[in-house]
């Protein structure tokens, strides 16, 4: 998979060598460019800002230079991290780490001209997602986040694939709680059940906590968990 990331402050995406992004990207599953958006500019001040039409607040990243670095990268899935965009969710992360190139924008400010999203849908699909109900300085924060929940799904990267099917929002649900060693901690015990060694009670305890889980925190999720799921699973165990 190829990756790049255009913003006015690249120097944020040092985290992306770390970790799993930094073991993908030695191991060649993942290339990742950055680039500053100010290397397309023009004149001596490298503006990429300017005063909003029809007034108001704040400033408004220029299409100019915007246009010239989307031309630059190429095609591919244009991803704009914006307060006004669809909630990014796991099935989101799931399709876009089946792509081979995802290009990034970071915006800034009160955001990108608009005609630089019409004219990159024009020529690629372009999706602009929000990570929930609240304003950022900019994207680049919600680049890493996004990155990270892609990333750790490509082949390769997590050593135990089977996390990924039983982890939260994999299937629908919360996880439920985990445990490990010791068995007794502050006078605070393991449930019995996840010591029995049956596997099949294990099993349904912890879908029982993932239905109850979900149903407390998040019941917009079991609005669309599918009901003959619940019977399906419930009859097996
Ligand atoms: N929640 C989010 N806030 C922002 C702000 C800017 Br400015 C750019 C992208 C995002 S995503």
């Amino acid at each position: 998979m190829r990756v790049d990331i255009i913003s006015i402050f690249p120097e944020y995406f040092a985290p992306l060598e770390l970790s799993l992004i930094g073991k993908a990207r030695t191991t060649g599953l993942l290339d990742v460019a950055v680039h500053d958006l100010r290397t397309w500019t023009s004149d001596v001040h490298r503006t990429v800002d300017d005063t909003p039409y029809g007034g108001g607040p704040g400033m408004v990243m220029r299409p100019e230079p915007w246009g010239q670095a989307l031309d630059a990268v190429g095609e591919g899935t244009l991803i704009v991290p914006s307060p006004v965009g669809r909630p990014f969710t796991q099935a989101d992360a799931h399709e876009l780490a089946e792509l081979d190139h995802l290009i990034f924008a970071c915006g800034r400010y009160e955001g990108i001209d608009q005609r630089v999203i019409d004219d990159a849908a024009a020529r690629m699909p372009v999706r602009e997602v929000s990570l929930g109900d609240y304003v950022l300085f900019g994207g680049e924060v919600a680049v890493i986040v996004i990155m990270e929940a892609i990333v750790r799904l490509l082949p390769g990267v997590l050593g135990n694939a089977d996390s990924l099917t039983e982890e939260s929002h994999a299937a629908g649900l919360l996880e439920s709680p985990v445990y490990t060693k010791p068995a007794s901690w502050r006078s605070r015990e393991v449930p019995e059940i996840l010591r029995s060694g049956d596997h099949g009670k294990i099993a349904r305890w912890r879908r029982d906590q993932s239905l109850l889980r979900t149903a407390s925190r998040r019941p917009d999720m079991m609005a669309v968990y599918p009901a003959d799921n619940l019977d399906k699973k419930d009859r097996k165990a």
